[in-house]
């Protein structure tokens, strides 16, 4: 029924109010419609792989959505959940690329939102309460999975699309990853192959040189004359291959007193015995005075009845002396065999007339480590380049090149052929030094025990990378290591003599202190005690000092007596710790520490050389222990016993010793 006063029904009413509201409603949506209509429309006119984009995109714009979603059904907190797969999603979505080409105003939205989102967390509205807390993860893991998958899933037109013509660029087949620890170990190495894969000899290993091819009967005459009838380990393998003319140079490490000298001496002599003129063919660079005179007497005694003539080169003497023994002006070199320090070979290359290098055939550098440490005069250089300009330069006269090269032999190449050997007890695996020597197809040579062969050996598999030193060095397997913790410092001296008296360690004995002073006043004060006490010189008390400040005279004078057992306790610095073979000695003493593994290898393998047993004991400070045993002695590669401990009782041994060096020191 109508109401005629209002001309409407009240059903009509109804209805017009309903329609009124729709209107509304009608106005609100297109309002946010506009938007999404335009959004449809633009996404239809995509290309399929910028679909392809999109259509992720709006995989995580559903993830999103859903996100709001949440937001508007839930409370206050859901602004965190928001904030935090904001994160997410941040996270996990590459950034667009450069030429991404998606429309302004939406990356000016996305940025509206999250600025948003992040003035949020600012406000301290996005802060996460205790209670819903799980319930946020739960949501968070769910919308991350969603996102995982959208982001994991790759769209396959995208893929062809962005897939790059590869031009023969593409990366080449790798090998697959190998779980071998020894074979990346070698991976990992820096070295060059000849260094990383060296010829490896046991220390046991003898062989009789007569069994051996290229040496003449007349020199295998004097071996046995001189009672070396068999090779030792490292000139069973060196020998045969500086004898043999096709290999290259050489490179040797082998431990203390293992016969090095022997093993390149006696090829170079086998070389050199069927010259005819004699000119210099040999040299041999060592690091000091004591060292030339010692491989010097060693080349006398195999020269002797082969016409060769050996020279030495040594600092100490008057220049134009030296010149006068080596060169003759008319008919040039006198030797054959040059043994010298490098500073003065450089004085003789750059300063004596006539001495030429252009005959040199055998190049050695005996412990090299520490002769390549030296930069003296950039002695490397001069020499290396001394002898290939010079060998250039031969002149082979008769016009005997011509013809040699019309045979199609390089004559260059035979010219500068020089074999170079290469020796330490602690030879250097730094290719950089090596690299100055200019070596021709090197081989490396190492005598050692076989790691792992007895057990005693370090297994590399169960070593501790991190502790192991950049380089392994040998001692002597004959050698019976000690170390002695010294508790009462002041009275440090007084444990040497106690040692020396407890262990009847006084005859053959050398002591090393670290400078030459220490070892001055070292020996002055054991002179002193001794004399107080009362104990006779005779029992093999008698000290010996030799340092590099001495004259060269009267350090030789010290050693002659040392040799003739007329001096039993020789005190010196590190200056003879190096090389010099010395008969009969049985103990070495560090008095003070060494200051590297190097420096402890080279002075304890003074004793138990050629084969004999020896000690050798280290003083240890408190503040010295932990560097001694972690650090010096740790890596070296020795007998089964390792370093003992030996414990040297002050107290034990009464206020005798005690009282009278107090009073040597205080008066
Ligand atoms: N084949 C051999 N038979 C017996 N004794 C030998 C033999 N070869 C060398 N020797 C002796 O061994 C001792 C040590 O030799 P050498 O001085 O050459 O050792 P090294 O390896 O050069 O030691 P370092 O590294 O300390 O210089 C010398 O007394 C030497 O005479």
């Amino acid at each position: 029924m109508k109401d005629a006063g209002a001309g409407l029904t009240a059903e009509e009413e109804k209805r017009k109010r309903k329609e009124e509201k729709r209107e509304k409603r009608k106005q609100r949506r297109s309002d946010v419609g506009t938007e999404t209509e335009e959004k449809a429309k633009e996404d239809a006119e995509q290309t399929p792989s910028k679909k392809g984009k999109k259509d992720k995109k709006s995989k995580k714009s559903k993830a999103d959505t859903a996100t709001e979603d949440v937001d508007n059904d839930n409370n206050d907190n859901t602004n965190t959940i928001t904030t935090t797969i904001t994160t997410v999603t941040t996270e996990e979505v590459p950034p667009p690329a450069a030429n991404d080409e998606e429309s302004k105003p939406e990356k000016k939205d996305k940025k509206h939102s999250k600025k948003e989102k992040k003035s949020k967390i600012a406000s301290g509205e996005g802060e996460e309460d205790a209670s819903g807390l799980s319930k946020h993860k739960s949501i968070l893991q769910k919308l991350v999975k969603v996102k995982t998958k959208a982001t994991l899933t790759p769209a396959a037109p995208e893929v062809e699309e962005e897939a790059i013509e590869a031009k023969g660029l593409e990366p080449l087949p790798q090998p697959a990853p190998t779980k071998d620890p020894k074979r990346l170990a070698v991976l990992a190495s820096s070295l060059p192959p000849w260094l990383a894969a060296p010829i490896v000899v046991t220390p046991a290993t003898t062989v009789p040189f007569n069994g051996m091819t290229g040496i003449s009967p007349k020199l295998l005459t004097r071996l046995e004359t001189l009672n070396l009838p068999n090779a030792f380990a490292v000139q069973s393998a060196v020998v045969p291959l500086l004898l043999d003319p096709k290999a290259g140079d050489v490179c040797i490490s082998a431990a203390t007193g293992s016969g090095k000298t022997l093993s390149y001496i006696l090829p170079i002599v086998q070389s050199l015995s069927t010259r005819v003129v004699t000119r210099l063919r040999a040299v041999v660079v060592v690091p000091t005075r004591e060292l030339v005179s010692q491989v010097f007497s060693t080349a006398v005694s195999l020269t002797s009845g082969t016409g060769l003539k050996v020279g030495t080169g040594i600092g100490s003497k008057a220049l134009a002396a030296e010149q006068a023994l080596l060169i003759d002006p008319d008919t040039g070199s006198k030797v054959d065999i040059l043994i010298t320090t490098p500073g003065r070979l450089v004085e003789h290359i750059k300063n004596t007339p006539g001495f030429c290098l252009k005959w040199v055939k055998w190049l050695v550098i005996d412990e090299a480590d520490r002769l390549l440490a030296q930069s003296f005069q950039e002695w490397v250089d001069v020499v290396v380049g001394s002898i290939e300009t010079a060998a250039k330069d031969q002149d082979w006269g008769n016009g005997l090149e011509d013809v040699l090269e019309d045979l199609g032999i390089n004559v260059q190449a035979q010219q500068i052929a020089v074999r170079k050997v290469v020796l330490s007890a602690t030879m250097t695996k730094d290719a950089g030094k090596l690299a100055g020597l200019k070596l021709r197809r090197p081989t490396m040579v190492v005598v050692e025990k076989p790691v792992g062969a007895d057990g005693t050996a370090k297994d590399d598999e169960n070593e501790d990378d991190e502790d192991m030193p950049e380089e392994v060095f040998s001692v002597p397997t004959e050698l019976r290591e000690y170390a002695i913790p010294i508790v009462n410092k002041e009275y440090k001296p007084l444990y040497l003599m106690y040692l020396l008296r407890n262990r009847s360690i006084k005859r053959g004995t050398i002591v090393f202190v670290k400078s030459n002073e220490g070892a001055a006043r070292l020996a002055k004060l054991i002179d002193t005690v001794v004399e107080k006490i009362g104990i006779s010189k005779e029992a093999g008390w008698t000290t010996g000092l030799v340092t590099g400040e001495m004259e060269k005279k009267r350090r030789e004078k010290v050693l002659r007596s040392f040799k003739k057992d007329e001096v039993q306790i020789l005190i010196c610095s590190d200056l003879i710790s190096r090389g010099l073979d010395l008969p009969h000695v049985d103990n070495v003493v560090n008095y003070d520490i060494p200051s590297s593994t190097r420096a402890y290898v080279h002075r304890v393998g003074r004793t138990a050389r050629a084969g004999k047993e020896g000690d050798a004991f280290t003083l240890v400070e408190d503040k010295e222990a932990r560097w001694f045993w972690r650090d010096l002695v740790k890596g070296i590669r020795r007998r089964e016993e390792g370093v003992e401990r030996m414990a040297v009782a002050l107290e034990d041994e009464g206020m005798g010793w005690r009282g009278a060096y107090e009073e040597c020191l205080y008066g």
